[in-house]
């Protein structure tokens, strides 16, 4: 799915009412009518509703959505924020027809104003909405932390207020949501890992916006659903045998960091490559041996890290190398020969992405099929510090444009960033993935389908959806809390089920 930024939503709206043809007013009761319908099929209708409006298109939809349910015997008392300016065309005619309606309507002009919201009232955030423009001060930065600060259940309606639809309202004042419910399509707000606990649940709702406008825009980003995961993965030929899925390379492991080996090897083997080979440490070869029966061990001579590549690069077709390698000077080198010596497509995660950090020049090192897997301390170490999340996205793709290599920021909504400047967001995933091994899970996944011929950009955007839905199942049958990263590879073979038998 595409993601729009706030002009070309604005742009689908006038789109929409000039060739539908419908006015603007008809299409504010559109997305009152969608929202009020959440309300109602979600039962918040049936409490005492707070809907605080802004005097823009925002504050008309809270008015509309006021007016329907009160039409349902909805328990509605409504607050409009005095600004002294008058609201936009469609606000005041929302205002007119409510009067017909209510008479319980206050215009704050004050936090002397500002109603004591319970546990079981429910408010309607219409305050702001993409018409955002600065960040929020004064009586509006007042009012937002009173509802915030409330045991109120928050509703926001398009986005809550006090978010910027495509920048970062880091430090900012914000509405804290506990539903967010948008129209059509997500706003890359709502996928930043520092704007989750504001957004609360996404809500997409549908108004009917002009298809032809989505077909013919083209989007910075997009968000990964089941169906482009499908659109990428291959059956599997009925005839076929183990050399037709690829010879796969780990460098993993070093004393006290098998398991990283274990965990990247066994996610490897459950993602379909034919052959794996790990070169791994001496003291690796029995647990590793062990654990993992289906994989072949390369031990190095050293007994506690990597110290020498490995012999015969050719025969594999995909190499990942970074779990649990340490960061010995003698790894350090085993690194840079491989960068030298492979032409094969190469997955770098972990400590491999800490020993490049030391490097100056980085592009003189990678070659075009490289994937690079970063969280986002091990991005800082790359290329440098930023200051928010909408930064850090914006310079990956910088990276993944100059280094001609596609990069993996690992958060919650990964990001995926390629050298043609096409970007996605993964949609799937949990905080249950945040514990230890997890990204050792996906370097496994991303180098097995390396090694099965998927390109760099077609395993970055599969591995990184299997991975989450993977994460999703796990945590669905044991918990966020209970789940660990061998239960992602565990539901691997559940998340390619649901992907394989998705209709696109
Ligand atoms: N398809 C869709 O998605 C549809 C969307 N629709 C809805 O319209 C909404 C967009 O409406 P909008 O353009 O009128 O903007 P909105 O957010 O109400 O703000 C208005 C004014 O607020 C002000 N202002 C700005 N920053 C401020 C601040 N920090 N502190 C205080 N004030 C501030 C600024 O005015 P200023 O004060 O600068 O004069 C600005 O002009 C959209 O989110 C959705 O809900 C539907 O109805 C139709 C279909
Ligand atoms: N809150 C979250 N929501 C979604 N995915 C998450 C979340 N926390 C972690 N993950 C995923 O789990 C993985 C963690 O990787 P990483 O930080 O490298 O872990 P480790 O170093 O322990 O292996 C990443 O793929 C990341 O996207
Ligand atoms: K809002």
């Amino acid at each position: 799915m595409k993601i729009f930024t706030a002009e070309q939503i604005r742009n689908w709206d006038w789109y929409t009412i000039a060739n539908e043809p419908i006015a603007s007013l008809q299409l504010m009761e559109r997305v009152a009518a969608a929202c009020s319908n959440w309300l109602l099929e979600q039962r918040y209708a049936q409490k005492p509703l707070h809907i605080f409006c802004g005097k823009g298109n925002n504050g008309g939809d809270g008015l509309a959505i006021a007016r329907q349910l009160l039409t349902q015997d909805a328990d509605v008392t409504v607050y409009i924020l005095e600004t002294g300016k008058k609201g936009t065309d469609d606000f005041q005619r929302n205002l007119e027809l409510l009067h017909k309606y209510t008479s319980n309507i206050h215009f704050l002009q004050s936090a002397d104003f500002f109603p004591i919201l319970q546990l079981q009232d429910v408010v309607i955030d219409a305050l702001l909405g993409t018409g955002l423009d600065r960040p929020l001060e004064g009586l509006i930065a007042e009012l937002v932390q009173h509802i915030s600060n409330s045991p109120a259940t928050v509703i926001s309606i398009d986005v809550p207020t006090g978010m910027f639809a495509d920048k970062s309202c880091k430090d900012c004042i914000c509405m804290r949501a506990d539903h967010t419910l948008s129209f059509e399509v997500y706003k890359q707000c709502f996928l930043y890992a520092e704007n989750a606990e504001y957004c609360g649940s996404i809500h997409l709702l549908h108004i009917g916006l002009h298809p032809a406008y989505y077909e013919a825009t083209i989007a910075a980003h997009q968000i990964i659903e089941s169906k482009t995961a499908q659109a990428i993965c291959k059956k599997r030929n009925a005839a076929a045998h183990k050399g037709n899925f690829g010879h796969a390379l780990l460098f993993a492991g070093s004393y006290g960091k098998t398991g990283a080996a274990v965990l990247s090897s066994k996610a490897c083997l459950r993602s379909g490559v034919g052959l794996l080979t790990v070169h791994t440490a001496k003291c690796g070869y029995i647990p590793l041996q062990t654990a993992v029966p289906e994989a072949m061990v390369e031990t190095d001579s050293n007994e506690q890290h990597l110290s020498a590549a490995s012999a015969d690069l050719l025969r594999y077709a995909a190499i990942g190398i970074g779990p649990g390698i340490g960061l010995h000077e003698e790894t350090a080198n085993v690194l840079m020969q491989l960068l030298q010596q492979a032409h094969q497509p190469i997955v770098l995660d972990a400590d491999a992405l800490n020993l490049l950090s030391i490097k100056k020049d980085l592009s003189a090192l990678l070659h075009t099929d490289c994937i690079l897997t970063p969280h986002p301390k091990e991005f800082e170490r790359l290329f440098g510090k930023v200051a928010n999340d909408f930064e850090r996205i914006e310079r990956a793709k910088e990276k993944a444009e100059e280094l001609n290599c596609v990069i993996v920021l690992k958060s919650h909504h990964s990001f995926i960033a390629c050298p043609d400047g096409n970007a996605w967001f993964n949609s799937t995933g949990n905080a249950g993935m945040a514990t230890a091994g997890s990204g050792d899970v996906l370097t496994g996944i991303l180098t097995g389908l390396l090694a099965q011929g998927y390109n760099t950009t077609e395993a970055a955007v599969l591995g990184v959806y299997l991975h989450g839905l993977a994460g999703d199942f796990a945590a669905a049958e044991q918990s966020q809390e209970a789940m660990i990263a061998s239960d992602i590879t565990a539901f691997l073979g559940k998340a390619f089920l649901h992907v394989s038998q998705t209709n696109v």
